[in-house]
């Protein structure tokens, strides 16, 4: 199984090391024509306005909706579910839209920029080890979508199908299962 991880900006060495653990091959991807060869992808944390000006500036705006819309997996984390959601809060545009999903951005406070709390996520265990940096939360999802976790009341994970959405950086703990629940996603997409 081959999983490319969009490297244009954020936490991509991260998720690569972590897909590696987590049994697939991990590539970064740089260039529209290296999806082709993909399985799945990963759009990391980072900062979304930064990443997604470098999406226009590549060509992987229409790269990417083409690649969902194939039916290829996505996970989405933190900046990457923003990306990836049809609306933002306070904003008329959105990034790809593919996923039907409402964020908002820095959701969670000044005072709580970061902070890391152990959590129930459905599918993936009952004690989490989340991670929050400048996290988005989601504030509804379609009626196609899941949630699978909660922190405070909001929606911080959630799967629409093939797409996975989380507010929170699993890349940035030693726990695989996240991304090896995405791994298993992309088995049950593949054929
Ligand atoms: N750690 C992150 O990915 C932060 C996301 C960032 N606050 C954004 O809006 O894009």
């Amino acid at each position: 199984m081959k999983i490319g991880v969009l490297a244009l900006q954020g936490a991509v060495a991260e998720h690569l090391r972590m897909l590696e653990e987590a049994g697939a091959t991990a590539v970064p991807v740089k260039k529209v024509e290296e999806l082709d060869e993909l399985d799945g992808l990963v759009l990391p944390g980072g900062e979304s306005t930064t990443i997604s000006k470098l999406m226009h500036k590549y060509g992987f705006m229409d790269a990417l909706r083409e690649f969902g819309k194939a039916g290829k997996p996505i996970f989405g984390t933190c900046a990457g579910a923003i990306l990836l959601a049809k609306q933002i809060e306070g904003q008329d545009d959105c990034h790809l839209g593919l996923m039907d999903i409402k964020v908002e951005r820095n959701a969670f406070g000044r005072q709580k920029e970061s902070f890391e709390v152990t959590m129930p996520v459905a599918g993936v265990g009952a004690d989490y080890p989340a991670v929050f940096i400048r996290a988005p939360y989601i504030m509804e999802v379609g009626e196609n979508a899941e949630v699978l976790a909660k922190y405070e009341e909001k929606i911080v994970v959630a799967r629409e199908g093939h797409y996975l959405a989380a507010a929170f950086h699993p890349e940035l703990t030693e726990d695989t299962r996240m991304h090896k629940y995405f791994l298993d996603m992309v088995k049950e997409y593949r054929n």
